[in-house]
């Protein structure tokens, strides 16, 4: 999947941009604040509805202006699509696919698998276990087409409890939730846990390349005593649950944990290690996806040159060859991505809004 051409306006400071990519590697070269991480910021919300750096959307319209436009064509081997979504200042969303209106934000994120490496993306180590859920729940949305609705009643289902909970002081009055609940719950935790184990050995493998020094294991834990049925946890905690105001164990309380040589990663891992961490655990899931569907995923990479050494950014770039994803790359200078210069490239420079072509 790559994006050959894309039509941005008013997002943040680009105003008017319509560029076309190399569906290899696509550098972005520009100052502080001219608008690399904005276009960036431009192609994950093509795919996935929102940003990595503002909750607000209001905030990333370019001042003054009533709406954002974002339009991409986008080409596998075989297909061609053409997406479209604009967001208005008053909060409404319209979005488009191959002239048709799409209801779904979902629709968009299966046409766009997209992996970020971005400071932001430090959280899924250093962040609560909510990034990590995300990581885990991002492959399954793309490996199981019945996930993201059984995810989403799942969602529903525990919001819908979490208010009863505040209304109710029978336990009986819950049970025309649990039942569903506990099979939604145990069926999302299952496809957590398989995909889990098919991904170990991909990030092992990427991790003894990207950090040979240490010895990074990786756990999953649930969200409940394992050796407890998810019924009985319910109703066992349930004054627990009534006095807390919410569910308090279940399948919202997994976590995908990661140690270097026994010790929490985010305690004892420099920057730049995290950093390469951060690389590892993206690429193994991206050519994952590749080997299982077949599907290659669009690495977004932001600040490329901070923190890792001229060796590791050379090993980032050769990895990201061999795989033949799209890859956009942003750097202040040309020099920081000499180690990154691959046949299939192109290089844009980026000042005060405006993109060319170098
Ligand atoms: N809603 C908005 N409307 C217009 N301009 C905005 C808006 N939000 C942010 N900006 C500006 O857009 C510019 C884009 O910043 P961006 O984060 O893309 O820079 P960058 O090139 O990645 O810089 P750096 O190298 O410092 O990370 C900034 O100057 C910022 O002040």
């Amino acid at each position: 999947m790559a994006i050959s051409r894309l039509l941005i306006e008013h997002f943040r400071n680009l105003s008017a941009v319509d560029l076309e990519f190399d569906p290899g590697f696509n550098f972005l070269v520009g100052n502080n604040g001219s608008g690399k991480t904005s276009l960036l910021e431009a192609i994950f919300y093509l795919g996935h509805g929102r940003s990595f750096k503002s909750a607000v959307t209001n905030r990333i319209i370019s001042y003054d202006q009533p709406h954002f436009t974002l339009h991409g064509k986008i080409q596998d081997k075989q297909h061609q699509w053409s997406i479209g979504l604009q967001k208005l200042r008053q909060g409404s969303t319209l979005m488009k696919i191959n002239g048709e209106d799409a209801k779904k934000i979902s629709d968009l994120a299966h046409l766009l698998p997209m992996q970020i490496i971005t400071p932001e993306g430090l959280t899924l180590l250093n962040g609560g276990p909510s990034y990590r859920r995300a990581f885990l729940d991002w492959g399954l949305f793309h490996h199981h087409q019945g996930f993201y609705r059984v995810w989403s009643n799942l969602n529903r289902l525990l919001k819908q409890r979490n208010a009863a909970l505040q209304q109710i002081n029978d336990y009986s009055q819950l049970l025309i939730w649990d039942i569903e609940l506990v099979d939604l719950a145990n069926q999302v935790t299952k496809w957590r846990k398989k995909y889990v184990e098919t991904l170990k050995p991909e990030i092992e493998k990427m991790c003894q390349l990207f950090l040979p020094e240490l010895e990074i294991s990786v756990s999953f834990s649930q969200g409940w005593d394992r050796n407890t049925d998810y019924t009985t946890i319910l109703q066992t905690n349930f004054e627990r649950d009534r006095s807390v105001g919410y569910t308090f164990s279940g399948p919202q309380k997994a976590d995908f944990k990661f140690k270097a040589n026994g010790l929490p990663v985010e305690d004892v891992l420099s920057r730049g290690q995290l950093k390469l961490l951060m690389c590892a655990l993206r690429l193994a899931q991206g050519e994952h996806l590749m080997q299982e569907k077949e599907r290659h995923c669009i690495f977004l990479i932001d600040d490329f040159a901070s923190e890792l050494d001229q060796y590791k950014r050379a090993l980032l770039a050769e990895r990201l060859q061999q795989n033949g994803s799209q890859v956009f790359v942003t750097a202040i200078t040309q020099e920081q991505l000499q180690e990154m210069r691959s046949k299939n490239n192109r290089t844009f420079s980026v000042k005060q809004g405006d993109i060319q072509v170098i």
